[in-house]
């Protein structure tokens, strides 16, 4: 018996991508696309891995189910590798690698688990990246013709869509500051990505509704609740425009067809505006039936003249810390979650991602004892309890994530997953963490 009870529907899950787990980097046609080329370039990633093999979850997919199985999660988060549907972003079909994504898709659904797919999680054709990327405004109309055959092909079979993962992680790491992939550091490029993403996804979820397909189409951001370091009105303002910078630069136009004015005031004071044709706006606002949400930390700010460009800058605190180094906060999700609850007219709400690395040992008996994840992800989830019983309309959470996988610039030293991976044989361990996330599953609840 739970101590706090989930709503009756509550759907419980698990995260991935493909470019972090499947491996086949250039099998069965697939195209080249800008991780395969951006881990290649020597420097970029923690001991310059790549995710040639990852997990090698495009030959161990059926495995990697069973264990979903065994655990008795029934909802599974993954991505489509576009380079595998389209080698070159448009044109020619790759029917191997939509042969793939028929079998792992009608695999979950044989065993009663819900797929929900992200279309874009980060792995751009490079040959898109070759006319510019998102920075080429024509990669949208690339993008919509993408999902126009992913909604033909598999539109009757998925039942949760989600447009992208994390627009300002595509926009500021990869475009901005250069840490992700396409590795570029141009400010005012990465907004107008930013802009051509957002497009991109309103273009789709206008698509979707004309298709006439029966379900639910939404997108995924990342958000950082954002605390003044001190009461200090420059530390409240410098905290004020980090939310603005990560949270409302994203949710303000999709849920309220525009820009926040006073980030606009902002970049244009300091010439970082971008193309943000008006009549975009109304595209990009097209109504979208949840709001995902990625929550992994919070961020404490001051108030720092030498910040360029927002003169805000992040605080280290002397708080308990996963292996990313990110502050251990549940109460920052509940912030969230109202805040969410609060400015944007009771959106309905899927925790798309939640989760935690930790520096996983395998013991001498075969096993790992990870209650630190275990703790981070109970304490976490009480918040999303606390958060519901406010009446915030929380509809799901997909843990992240179900393998220890490729962290990105971080290469494999990170470990997010439940089920611990070898690398050097690719077996799976389930941990400790994932037999109690079943539980909590199979009573719908935590204990406490
Ligand atoms: N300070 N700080 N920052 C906290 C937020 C950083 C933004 N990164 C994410 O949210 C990425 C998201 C991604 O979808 C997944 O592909 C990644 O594996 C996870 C883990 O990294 C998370």
């Amino acid at each position: 018996m739970a101590k706090y009870n989930f709503p009756k529907d509550f759907i419980w899950g698990v995260a991935t991508s493909s470019y972090q787990i499947e491996g086949a980097y250039n099998e069965d046609g697939k195209g080249e696309n800008i991780w395969d080329r951006f881990t290649s370039i020597p420097g970029n990633i923690y001991k310059n891995h790549n995710g040639n093999v990852a997990c090698d979850h495009y030959h161990l997919y059926e495995k990697d189910i069973e264990i979903l199985e065994q655990l008795g999660i029934n909802n599974y988060r993954l991505s489509i590798s576009w380079a595998r549907i389209f080698p070159k972003g448009y044109g020619e079909v790759n029917q191997k690698g939509v042969e793939f994504y028929k079998k792992l898709i009608n695999t979950l659904i044989s065993k009663g688990i819900q797929p929900a797919v992200t279309l874009y999680h980060w792995d751009l054709p490079q040959h898109l990246q070759d006319m510019g990327g998102w920075a080429n405004r024509k990669v949208v109309d690339y993008f919509v013709e993408y999902a126009e055959f992913m909604f033909k092909e598999f539109g009757d079979l998925v039942p949760i869509w989600i447009t992208h993962n994390e627009p300002w992680v595509v926009s500021m790491l990869g475009y901005a500051w250069g840490i992700h992939a396409p590795g570029i550091k141009d400010y005012k490029m990465a907004l107008q990505v930013a802009h051509n993403v957002l497009l991109s996804h309103g273009k789709v979820v206008r698509l979707y509704r004309s298709m006439d397909l029966k379900g639910k189409i939404g997108i995924t951001l990342n958000l950082l609740t954002s605390y003044p370091y001190t009461n200090d009105e420059k530390d409240i303002l410098a905290a004020k425009i980090n939310d603005g910078f990560v949270n409302r630069w994203f949710l303000d136009p999709v849920l309220k067809g525009k820009y926040p004015e006073d980030m606009v005031k902002l970049y244009r004071e300091q010439n970082l505006l971008p193309e943000l044709p008006e009549e975009d706006m109304e595209i990009i606002n097209e109504k979208i039936d949840f709001l995902g949400i990625n929550y992994y930390t919070r961020s404490v700010v001051k108030y720092d003249e030498a910040s360029y460009p927002l003169k805000a800058s992040g605080v280290e605190l002397d708080n308990p810390k996963t292996d990313m180094g990110w502050e251990i906060y549940p109460k920052g999700l509940y912030d969230m979650l109202n805040y969410l609850h609060q400015n944007y007219d009771g959106i309905e709400i899927l925790i798309t991602e939640n989760g935690a690395a930790f520096n996983d040992i395998v013991n001498s008996n075969g096993r790992v004892i990870d209650d630190y994840r275990i703790f981070y992800l109970n304490e976490h989830l009480k918040e999303v309890y606390r958060a519901i019983s406010d009446g915030v309309n929380v509809k799901g959470y997909y843990l992240w994530s179900f393998l220890d996988n490729f962290e990105w610039a971080e290469g494999y030293a990170k470990r997010f997953g439940i089920v611990y991976v070898d690398y050097t044989n690719q077996n799976r361990i389930i941990k400790d963490s994932a037999y109690w996330y079943g539980d909590v599953i199979k009573n719908n609840g935590l204990k406490e």
